[in-house]
């Protein structure tokens, strides 16, 4: 079993421990045989994730596990088995590959690791990444939240706030079995409200990309997605291992699912204020930079 430790902060370990699994061999096993997914749908959020998986899911070899969660509580891994129990019984029999969707699942600290405790690192399980750029990203967050009343800051305010949060953080998480040697920070999993923290993207990656291999993440920018969906769409399926033949069959499905558009807040930065925006690019600037360099390209201008 697996060890934790945790960096500068005594108050934070008892709540962390708390949450890891604690789950028996048999428990493991069973999730492993049953639940596994084939690919995961990584997030991140605001970047087009709930369109991508519902066009994905248009291409009949493709199911959903629904209510996974962070993969981290009894609860969740329960639920991966009465879900597959469910499929055994004939729900989405048809569909020969499994995916896990939640859109922050690459920002939550615990995943990637207690998805390696779950399935291993060894078996072939896929990631898709979808990205934004980063400022964009932060504003269409704010506003979905202010629009679902989860946000009563200025933009002002909470973009503030985010920075200042990001720069001072100093919680480390340190995996003892494979010690990260320049871990990123680990922060609170303030799942809904970092509007900008979960754009900085290279350090959820490399967590990810620590444990599993580069290879098995399709890595796409929601404005690249944009200009051809439906070829972003077939290289998605070709990742996670959909003959050439299948996906050509899927083409027409997937032209006519990508006609709607899910969970547009119609945000825009121009209603935004302009010193706020500039703020923001400057903070994500040499965070940019280091995700291009672990990626290997450029994904967006300066
Ligand atoms: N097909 C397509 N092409 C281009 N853009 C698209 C597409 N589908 C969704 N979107 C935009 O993606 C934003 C929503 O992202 P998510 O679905 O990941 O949001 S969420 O985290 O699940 O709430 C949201 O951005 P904003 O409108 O700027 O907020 C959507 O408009």
């Amino acid at each position: 079993m697996p060890h934790w430790l945790f960096s500068d902060s005594k108050e934070s370990v008892k709540g962390w421990k708390e949450r890891i699994v604690e789950e028996s061999d048999e428990l493991l096993k069973l999730v492993n045989r049953k639940f596994r997914p084939d690919f995961m749908l990584l997030g991140s959020s605001k970047c087009g994730t709930s369109s991508v998986i519902r066009y994905l899911l248009a291409v009949p070899e493709v199911s959903l596990a629904s209510r996974v969660g962070m993969i981290e509580t009894q609860e969740e891994i329960q639920d991966c088995i009465a879900y597959s129990s469910r499929l055994q019984e004939g729900q989405g029999a048809s569909a020969s590959m499994l995916a896990h969707y939640t859109p922050h699942y690459i920002y939550h600290p615990m995943t990637p690791y207690n998805l390696e405790r779950l399935f291993g690192s060894e078996h072939n399980i896929r990631f898709l990444v979808m990205l934004r750029e980063p400022v964009a990203r932060a504003v269409s967050s704010y506003y979905f939240k202010v629009k679902t009343e989860r946000e009563s800051r200025t933009l002002a305010e909470a973009i503030s706030a985010g920075i200042q949060y990001h720069t001072n953080m100093r919680h480390k998480i340190i995996y003892i079995d494979k010690t990260l040697p320049d871990c990123p920070p680990l922060h609170d999993p303030n799942l809904f409200n970092d509007h900008v923290g979960k754009g900085v993207y290279h350090e959820q990656l490399r967590r990810w990309m620590h444990i599993f291999p580069k290879e098995r993440f399709y890595v796409c920018t929601l404005e690249e997605f944009s200009q051809d969906p439906v070829g972003k769409l077939s290289e998605m399926l070709s990742h996670i291992g959909m003959s050439e033949e299948d996906i050509r069959k899927s083409r027409s499905v997937l032209e006519q699912t990508v006609q709607k558009k899910w969970n547009v807040t119609q945000s825009s930065s121009s209603s935004a204020d302009q010193e706020v925006l500039e703020q923001l690019k400057a903070f994500y600037a040499p965070h940019n930079e280091k995700l291009f360099q672990l990626l290997g390209r450029r994904l967006w201008g300066m």
